[in-house]
């Protein structure tokens, strides 16, 4: 008989047992929920972030490294980039839902139509004037003229407005504000084909470029076409490529994170341009976005350098993609001037659309005319404002009347 010790110490190993077979099952049990609900929680969060290309991440290009900001390499740095894998969380807690395209033109078509009032109203008092002599078609010359439509396009539309109220022996202002407009209208080659490149092209995505001098609203019209674009349901990236100007990345970035659009860039200021562009496009063909929208400088040491420069981030995107837009930004405000910018960056470039910004509160919307007939290029864009939603595909006809203020 094994004593009442032993007996008590063999129950005692048994319980014992028991609560270690107990404790091992619940352990398991427990490392398997935690794997299984941890599981779940990076399926959803995998999902939503394919769906949105990795919304708010970006990856850190601490380090890139390579070619001179100015061209002396033609691919400098692209081949030896770094790139830590470190992906942040969206900076921005809460992501904006973008105006839709339609209530945004039903806003901007009033604010340009009052931003051009000065024209129409003194177009207005000389058609009714009556006395349609001589000095009367000078002023109206001269009043186009002041709205930026250029030399050419006043002269010819006067002609045929003189030509016309001869032919048919009309003096009523409103027909022949009809005229004008119908003219006008002409002049704006409606026939042009605006519409931006933002769909995937052959299998990688659209790749556009924004060019122009600083100050003309590159960054800010990146970030209110990335939210037209997020509007429409594209997925979006954008390449930080303005290493020039050390806020621009940080401009950048804070539009797309508001829009919940990743943006690839350097921390590095002074970064070659040229290598974070091609950074974007790679990570923007990875994620399989719809189109990558490239911010440039618009500023540096001189002409020269800046113009190198922008040869060089296009010849260094061109390795891996072909660029399907090249947006000129122009302020409208700079009259003139806007089309000596447009040359010189014509002559590095391949500009396929203009963006015409700050037309809000200008009577100077002719330059559209101006530089569309210089250029033989397209307004695609007009930007009427600060605010986020402020920017519109360009549209002829509500351009015309606006301008005249029909
Ligand atoms: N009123 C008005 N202001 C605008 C418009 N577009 C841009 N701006 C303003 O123009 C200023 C310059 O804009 P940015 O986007 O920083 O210009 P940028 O061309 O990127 O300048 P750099 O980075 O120096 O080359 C900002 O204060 C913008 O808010 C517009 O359509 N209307």
């Amino acid at each position: 008989m094994a004593p009442a010790g032993d007996g008590a110490v063999c129950e005692t190993d048994d319980v014992d047992w028991l609560l270690n077979d107990l404790w091992a099952l619940i352990t398991v049990v427990g490392v398997l929920l935690v794997a299984g609900v941890g599981a779940i929680i990076g399926l959803v969060r995998g999902g939503t972030r394919r769906r949105r290309i990795d919304a708010g991440t970006r990856p850190d290009l601490t380090g890139v490294s390579g070619g001179d900001a100015h061209g002396s390499t033609a691919t400098g740095g692209v081949d030896t980039l770094e790139r830590s894998d470190v992906l942040t969380e969206p900076s921005a807690p809460s992501v904006e839902t973008p105006e839709s395209t339609r209530s945004r033109l039903r806003r901007l078509r009033s604010r340009l139509a009052r931003s051009d009032s000065a024209l129409s109203r003194g177009l207005l008092s000389l058609l009714q004037g009556g006395q349609l002599d001589e000095d009367t078609w000078d002023d109206v010359e001269s009043t186009l003229l002041a709205a930026d439509l250029g030399v050419e396009a006043s002269a010819s539309l006067v002609a045929r407005l003189k030509e016309r109220v001869a032919a048919e022996g009309v003096r009523d202002a409103a027909t022949m504000r009809g005229w004008l407009l119908e003219d006008l209208y002409t002049e704006l080659q409606p026939q042009m084909d605006r519409r931006i490149a933002s769909s995937r092209v052959g299998g990688r995505p659209a790749v556009v470029m924004v060019v122009g001098v600083n100050g003309t609203g590159k960054t800010t019209t990146i970030g209110k076409l990335a939210r037209v674009l997020v509007a429409e349901d594209r997925d979006v990236m954008l390449g930080a490529a303005d290493t020039f100007r050390a806020a621009a990345a940080d401009q950048l970035e804070t539009w797309g994170a508001r829009v919940g659009v990743p943006t690839v860039r350097s921390d590095r200021d002074g970064a070659d341009p040229a290598s974070v562009a091609y950074q974007a496009v790679r990570e923007a063909n990875e994620a399989e976005a719809d189109v990558v929208l490239l911010d440039t400088a618009g500023r540096l040491h001189n002409k020269t350098d800046l113009m190198n420069e922008l040869a060089k981030v296009k010849r260094v995107v061109e390795k891996q993609s072909p660029i399907d837009e090249v947006l000129l930004v122009l302020d409208a405000t700079t009259g003139q001037n806007g089309m000596r910018q447009a040359e010189v960056f014509s002559e590095v470039v391949e500009v396929t659309g203009i963006v015409l910004t700050k037309l809000d509160g200008t009577a100077k919307g002719g330059i559209v005319v101006a530089v569309q007939k210089a250029l033989g290029v397209p307004v695609k864009l007009v930007g009427l404002g600060e605010g986020p939603d402020d920017l519109a595909p360009f549209d002829p006809k509500a351009f015309a009347e606006a301008l005249l203020g029909s």
